[in-house]
């Protein structure tokens, strides 16, 4: 495959936690607008390796680039400020801030003013904007993904990485995180999509990955996942 037109590139990543090894030499690129999803079986390795492109885990070897400069061994909020944002699997929102409070701390990472990305995220979330006094633990589960979504775009990232923004959620907010991810593609957006519902995950994504103990085991577009799915999802325990 053609990699130099990647705009976000893991490179030949390891990552150990003690001496046991989680990611053994992890390598994957996205392009800019393209939305690519990172699948494999619990205990895979994928929140492990957007934990460490995020800045939260340190690496044993490899590299982590975006249009080619390394972010490689920078704290979090630096990550944040090179464009790269996560919106994780456990949403970490201060919970006793309002819904706006959660906004603006978001754009505050980047040092940007925030009202007109404030005005995009509640454009896109009106329930957010409905909500706005309301403490971020009083939002349902759905809601709450929203606002972490939310949070993240008011970062102005160059890509947003999410881990599972389904899990756990009832099917109607399932549809409407389906509905939000279609959207922000449609913007350009660039996305690295961490899914354990493989279907979602499928019909929004360009490409795929998928990561087995620490390892990228296969790759391709989204038509081959489709075409061979029951046969995938059955080697890889998807
Ligand atoms: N803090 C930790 N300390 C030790 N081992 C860990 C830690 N976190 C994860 N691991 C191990 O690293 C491996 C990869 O875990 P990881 O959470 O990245 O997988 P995952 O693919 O995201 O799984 P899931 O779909 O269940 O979230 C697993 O074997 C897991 O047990």
């Amino acid at each position: 495959m053609e990699t130099n037109d990647f705009f976000f590139r893991v490179e030949d990543v390891h990552v150990h936690y003690g001496k046991a090894a989680a990611l053994s030499g992890v390598s994957l690129g996205v392009r800019r607008s393209e939305v690519v999803t990172l699948l494999g079986a619990n205990g895979s390795g994928k929140t492990t390796l957007l934990n460490t492109v995020s800045g939260f885990l340190p690496l044993t070897a490899g590299d982590v680039r975006i249009e080619g400069r390394s972010i490689r061994g920078q704290a979090p909020h630096a990550v944040v400020r090179a464009g790269v944002v996560q919106v994780s699997q456990y949403r970490d929102l201060f919970p006793q801030l309002s819904v706006r409070d959660n906004l603006v701390l978001g754009a505050a990472v980047r040092g940007d003013d925030s009202d007109e990305a404030l005005e995009g995220v509640y454009a896109k979330f009106p329930r957010l904007k409905e909500r706005h006094a309301q403490k971020a633990i009083t939002l349902s589960g759905g809601e709450q993904q929203m606002l972490a979504i939310g949070r993240a775009l008011m970062t102005r990232p160059e890509i947003i990485l999410l881990d599972e923004p389904s899990a756990g959620l009832a099917p109607m907010f399932v549809d409407e995180i389906a509905r939000i991810m279609r959207e922000l593609k449609d913007e350009g957006r660039t996305m690295l999509l961490v899914e354990q519902n493989m279907r979602l995950a499928m019909n929004i994504a360009d490409r795929f990955y998928i990561l087995r103990d620490g390892v990228v085991r296969e790759e391709g577009h989204c038509d081959h996942l489709r075409a061979n799915f029951d046969a995938l999802a059955r080697e890889h325990y998807l």
